[in-house]
Formats: structure tokens, sequence, C-alpha cells
């Protein structure tokens, strides 16, 4: 391998400071699509720059979207379209972006146009088909191109009717109904959409409908089951919206902080923040590190008694921080249990066996269930290891924090961050001694 293909990290003996976390990429993507669909002019400051958010605006151009980018910042002019999209025919390239791929399916299912989607090979195994099945009830025309229930897609023009019951499971991804919840106020009729069976990854759900409420469209909901959506609401811009720091990307740098020996600040996610992966810290502080809350950002510092413990915890509610538990899990006393996490599955890689592998690279005793992990550490880390990252950032990013034990580490690929921090690595050697 060239060292473009790996870094090898040195050990790091000490972190401390304060990093501007890049914007959200949860909050970005859903804000370009909702700033598409209103009327009017949004102007978005502080979007992320990286892979996901390029996709979604290449997509955007393709549909006729006019942005502007002011030169040399993150702020960006979306031109609203008022709910139809100019362009009819289009062949959208979505990479792995699942934010861009499920939101734009349903929203373009009931646009009345041709439009193919479809995405890296690893986007053609991670399923939609329940959001297929949902659109298909209010009349939607999609086909599958390749494998029954997943990407590529075909959509076609279809004659659209929301005034009834839209049924949909949650219990492989979030995102189906976030897409759901974007799209059918397009319709502009009564539209009940009823969660069919147990819904993960919930507190993705309220940033959807946080955002959907700043661009002028209310939900009425019964708890997890039943969200309603009144008839004859339109998107409208608020005007100027801002993008939260990303609240998973905080994560590297909490952990980070409750290892290595310093204070480290996240600044741009904080007690107010919308995203539920802000909760990241709290389980931080159930493993003894000192966490310090402030509006617009988290301080972690290392357990004033030594050293983290270990604990047994569901983390279905913040799925992508809950693998950065695992990696801190090398620097618990004791065996870390991480529960409810089988959407791990199919996201960019399979996660759980990806995470085995590699903790098992540097030492770790390491069960694997089928929605479940449990790392016991070693009472050496072994130095040298080589993380393969499988196409998957946040790999490279948690694998990172061994360097924090003392040992060498060496990162395959690690610029598959460019998914949602391209500049990971650089960011962390700021903080870095
Ligand atoms: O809606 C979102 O912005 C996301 C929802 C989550 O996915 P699932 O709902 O598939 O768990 C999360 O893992 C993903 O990174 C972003
Ligand atoms: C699962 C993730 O991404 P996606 O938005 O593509 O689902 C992630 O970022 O960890």
């Amino acid at each position: 391998m060239t060292s473009a293909e790996y870094l090898d990290l040195a050990p790091i003996s000490r972190v401390n400071g304060t990093v501007a976390l890049p914007g959200s990429k949860s909050i970005s993507n859903r804000i370009l699509l909702l700033a598409a669909l209103a009327s009017g002019k949004t102007e978005v400051k502080g979007l992320l720059a990286s892979d996901d958010i390029e996709r979604m605006l290449e997509a955007m151009t393709s549909l006729g979207v006019k942005w502007t980018q002011t030169p040399g910042t993150r702020d960006f002019v979306v031109e609203g379209v008022g709910g139809q999209f100019p362009v009819k025919d289009a062949d959208l390239f979505l990479g792995n972006a699942g934010t861009a791929f499920r939101p734009l399916t349903a929203a373009l299912a009931l646009a009345g146009g041709t439009y193919k989607l479809h995405g890296v090979p690893r986007m053609h195994e991670r399923p939609i088909g329940d959001l297929v099945d949902a659109l298909r009830v209010v009349g939607a025309d999609i086909e599958y191109l390749g494998n029954d229930g997943f990407p590529p897609l075909q959509l076609r023009p279809a004659s659209i009717s929301a005034g009834r019951r839209v049924p949909v499971k949650g219990n492989v991804s979030s995102q189906f109904l976030t897409a759901l919840l974007m799209a059918l106020p397009l319709t502009g009729e009564d539209v009940t959409i009823e969660v069919v069976g147990e819904l993960i990854s919930k507190p993705y759900i309220e940033i959807t409908l946080n955002l959907m409420a700043r661009f002028g469209i209310k939900v009425e909901r019964n708890g997890w089951n039943e969200f309603v959506i009144r008839g004859g609401q339109i998107y409208q811009s608020p005007g100027v919206v801002h993008v939260e720091g990303d609240a998973s990307s905080a994560s590297y740098f909490l952990a980070a902080g409750a290892i290595g020996g310093g204070v480290v600040r996240v600044e741009g996610v904080g007690s107010e923040s919308i995203q539920g992966d802000k909760r990241f810290a709290e389980v931080l502080e159930q493993m003894g590190a000192q966490i310090t809350w402030a509006a617009n950002h988290i301080e972690a510092a290392p357990p004033a008694t030594g050293k983290l413990k270990a604990l047994d915890v569901d983390l279905n509610h913040i799925p992508d921080a809950a693998m950065t538990i695992a990696v801190a899990a090398l620097f618990a006393e004791g065996t870390t249990t991480i529960r409810n996490i089988e959407s791990w599955r199919v996201k960019e890689t399979d996660r759980l066996a990806a995470m085995a592998t590699e903790l098992r690279k540097v030492g770790a005793a390491v069960e694997e269930g089928q929605d479940y992990i449990r790392v016991t550490p070693p009472a050496d880390l072994i130095p040298h290891a080589a993380i393969d990252t499988y196409d998957d950032h946040r790999m490279a990013m948690c694998f990172s924090l061994v360097a924090l034990g003392g040992v060498p580490v060496r990162i395959n690929d690690p610029k598959c961050t460019a998914k949602t921090f391209p500049t990971y690595f650089e960011v962390l050697a700021g903080i870095s001694q």
C-alpha cells in the first residue's frame, strides 16, 4: 500500500483544546431538500462540506433547483421551487448518502417525473423496501432496477392519492419515516402515517419534525406510532437557517477528552442541540468522564478517579455515536456491552462484523451478537495494528482513538472520512500532543 492508502498514527500522549465542529450531516441534507421544496429563497449558514452533501447539491442542480455559494464560506442561498422540481427527467447518483437517497426517493416519487436513483455498490445493498412499500400505498410507480427491496430505483409519473393511512415499518431505518414525513405534505392532502412495529433511531425523527416546523409544516403526533399531516400546508422559507455542528462527529473528540488526559471542548453542539447524538456525552458521563454542558458547547475530561468504567447499555437512540463507545470500551475497566444496534448491519458496512474484527486486531476479546457487541479490553493494546475501514468513515474515525492508548496504529483508507468529515485527521492532530 502507498501512504495515501493508509495513515500511521503515532501514539498520542495527551489531547487538549477546542474543536469547531463541521456542520451536521443530518441537518445539512434535510435543510437542502426543505429549502428546495419551499417557496422563497433560503440562506443556509454553515453547511457541511462532505461527500454526502455534495451528492445532495448535485441532485438539486440536476433537478433544476438553483443554489449559490458565497465564495470562501459554507454559506449558501437556495432558491425554492415551491414544491415542483423544474426538471422532470433526471439520473441521480447519490453515492452512499442515506440522507439523500431515502428522502429524495419519497419526494421524487410524488413529483410526476421520470427519475433514476442510484449510488455506490454498497448503497445497492442498503434496504429501501419498507419505504417503497409505503410509497406504493399512495400510488407511487417505483421499479427496482436490481434486487427487489434495494436501489437502484426507477421512478415514473403516477396518480398520487394520499388521503388515507400510510403504514411504514420503522425497525430497519428511521430514514424511511423521515422521508415520508418530508415528502407527503407535497400531496396537499390530509395524511396519517402509521409506524408499524418498533421504530429505531427515534431522535432522528425529532430532527425531521423540528426542521419541517421551521419551514412551516406542522405534524401532529401520537407518540411514535402515528403522525398526522393536515392537508393544505406548504413549505415556506424561514429566510435564514443555521446548521448546527455535527453531534456524531463530536463523539470522537469527546471520547478523546474522556480518555486522553486533558480537556476537549467541541463547539457547535450543546444542550440546545436538536441532534439526539448530543446524548453520547451522557454515556461518557456514565462511564465516569467529566462532562460540562453549555448551550452551544460540550467539554469532556477524564474521570476524576482515574479509569473509565465499563457499561451495559442500549444505544438504539444513538446508533452512529455508539460506534465510538465500542472503541472507548478499550479504555474502560471491565466488559462493555452495547445493545439494540442491529441497524449497524445495514449501514456503510456491516458495522457489527467490522467492529468485532478490528477490535480483535488490537487485542480485545469481542462477542458479536445479531444486535449487540460485547468488548473486553486487553491488558495491553497490540501495537501497529492495521485497521481496515470498509469504506466506512466512522470505522476510520473511531479507531483513531486507539492511538490514545500509547500504541501506534495504522488506519487503512483514511480518506473514507470524506463521507461526513474530510478534514477529520487534521482536526484530531490539532488537539493532540
Ligand atoms: O436521519 C438521519 O439523518 C440518520 C438516521 C440514522 O439512520 P437509521 O435511521 O437508518 O438508523 C443515522 O444512522 C444516519 O447516519 C443519519
Ligand atoms: C449511517 C450513516 O449514514 P447514512 O446517512 O448514509 O445512513 C452514518 O453516517 O453513520
